[in-house]
């Protein structure tokens, strides 16, 4: 009972964020990332993944099951679900996907973020190709955390921002995991989003127009990126 009333008011939050297709058509490479949602002792989780130290790019970095659209997929939610059977072994009819938040841009992409529930018996096979581990943090641990910093960053076309980092202790498993940056930024959107309070730490958004201020700040950094481009053609 817990557990449907946690995921209904989880559900209405979300459908109030659904970007949909808005930015479908940018004209820049796409990938998804999946953000699998599960109830446990009555609260939200997320599971991340930690990429496989073979990988070319981001070896052994924090972040969701997700990659590149290939030409198979009909939309940014069966990139999402495709990647997560390939990483994490993940049945795209075991995902009850719920929206697309506001995308963001990374390595020359638009990455799509797809809300989804997971069962929370769900237990992960990750392909070792890609992952080396999969794990579950608490939401809130992303407006409340205990182990919490901001890093610099600058982008090869001189931008120039910050970003959030978090130190997650898994007591039970005497593991600490580092969620950073774009992984970090999905997260923390994610759990305003839900949570619809203000986090113990700063954040880049208009608490108080949520929706408005994520959509701007996308539109900005793409237009400070991709403008900047068409300019030195
Ligand atoms: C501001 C900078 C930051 O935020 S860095 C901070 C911390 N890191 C993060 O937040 C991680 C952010 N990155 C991501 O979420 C992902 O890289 C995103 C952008 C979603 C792209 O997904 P990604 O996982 O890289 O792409 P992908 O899954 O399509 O491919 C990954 C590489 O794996 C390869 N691959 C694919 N299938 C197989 C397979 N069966 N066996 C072996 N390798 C496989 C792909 O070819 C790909 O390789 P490559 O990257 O093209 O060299
Ligand atoms: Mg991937």
């Amino acid at each position: 009972m817990e557990r449907r009333r946690v995921k209904e008011s989880a559900r209405r939050r979300l459908r109030e964020f659904d970007v949909g297709d808005r930015f479908s058509r940018l004209p820049l490479p796409k990938a998804s990332v999946l953000l699998p949602l599960t109830v446990r002792a009555g609260k939200l989780h997320l599971l991340l993944t930690v990429r496989a130290m073979q990988l070319r790019r981001s070896p052994g970095e924090v972040c969701f099951p997700g990659g590149k659209r290939e030409a198979i997929d009909k939309d940014e939610i069966d990139t999402a679900l495709r990647e997560a059977k390939e990483e994490v072994g993940l049945q795209p009819e075991k995902v009850e996907v719920v929206c697309r938040l506001v995308d963001a841009l990374l390595m020359n992409h638009v990455v799509t973020p797809v809300v989804g529930f997971i069962e929370d018996t769900f237990q992960a096979t990750p392909n070792p190709d890609e992952v080396s581990d999969v794990f579950v943090v608490p939401l809130e641990y992303f407006v409340k955390p205990s182990n919490y910093k901001t890093l610099p960053y600058k982008t090869s076309s001189g931008y120039s921002g910050w970003m959030h980092c978090f130190i997650y202790d898994d007591h039970e498993r005497k593991m600490s995991f580092k969620i950073w940056g774009l992984t970090a930024h999905f997260a923390v959107f994610l759990a305003l989003v839900i949570f619809g309070k203000h986090p113990t730490f700063k954040v880049e958004y208009d608490l108080d127009n949520l929706i408005s201020s994520a959509e701007t700040n996308f539109m900005n950094l793409y237009a400070s990126i991709y403008e900047r481009k068409k300019s030195n053609l």
